[in-house]
């Protein structure tokens, strides 16, 4: 572990933080804080806001990734650097099935390593999986709240705009996968090369194209249930790691 202060996140090991929050968006790191009890403003330096709060006793830092691969992958590195060792993303998401509502919560178990990062560490033929221990806590959590979601495949990308975005997401979605984001996959393999546990909860706040959820609600209750599914996914996360930590000890 280093002691020194780590470049772009610029957070040290003084911290003592073993469990971690990744949104993506620096917004959200504000939203966590209502979950959590003595919070401190840490640091926020380019897309990495972080705080660092208890919850059930547990401390737990929140830091913001930014959008994509390269970023995540800095803030990844930095945060095993300084000795954290159980990383959740709490990211957004488009759904790729109809069946998939606004709010929804998508805990991916693995993820369509579209994106270049991970591909700079090590081939794509190496998964990009979730830890199975985290999956189920996620899992068993959310069973317990009540809140609606759906496990399984997503996809990780680097691209918004091309003009073949339609077509690749029909490609996927027929192959099943739940929806897609821009960092689980690269979250999932610089994980698994550092010794990192990983796991992701997204929550769904583009419908996929044939769903009629676009048709029946308008943007303002669209707003609602994606503002319901961002508390549900920080419920969810913070739940997991207590449930995780109690049975470490
Ligand atoms: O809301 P966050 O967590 O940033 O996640 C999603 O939103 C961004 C794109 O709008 C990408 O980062 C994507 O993965
Ligand atoms: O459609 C979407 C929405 C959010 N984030 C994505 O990566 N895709």
């Amino acid at each position: 572990m280093s002691t020194e202060l780590q470049p772009h996140i610029q957070l040290t090991s003084e911290i003592k933080a073993k469990y971690a929050l990744l949104p993506g968006d620096p917004k959200r790191v504000d939203k966590v804080k209502q979950h959590l009890q003595h919070v401190q403003d840490l640091a926020y330096n380019r897309e990495y806001k972080s705080i660092l709060g208890y919850y059930k006793d547990i401390p737990i830092l929140v830091v913001s990734t930014g959008i994509g691969g390269p970023s995540t992958g800095i803030a990844i590195e930095e945060l095993a650097n300084i000795g954290v060792s159980t990383l959740i993303r709490i990211g957004s998401s488009g759904a790729l099935q109809d069946y998939i509502n606004l709010g929804d919560l998508i805990i991916a178990t693995g993820s369509v390593r579209d994106e270049g990062t991970s591909k700079a560490y090590i081939e794509s033929i190496f998964p990009a999986i979730a830890n199975h221990h985290l999956v189920a806590a996620l899992r068993q959590v959310a069973e317990i709240q009540n809140i609606p979601y759906h496990m399984g495949i997503i996809r990780s990308h680097d691209s918004f705009y091309t003009d073949q975005e339609d077509n690749i997401d029909e490609y996927w979605s027929r192959r099943g996968l739940l929806g897609s984001d821009m960092e689980t996959s690269t979250l999932f393999v610089l994980g698994a090369l550092r010794g990192i546990q990983t796991a992701s909860v997204l929550n769904v706040v583009v419908p996929s194209k044939g769903n009629l959820q676009t048709g029946i609600n308008n943007l303002v209750e669209g707003e609602k249930l994606s503002a319901q599914g961002e508390q549900n996914q920080i419920k969810v996360a913070l739940e997991a790691i207590a449930s995780i930590h109690n049975k470490s000890k």
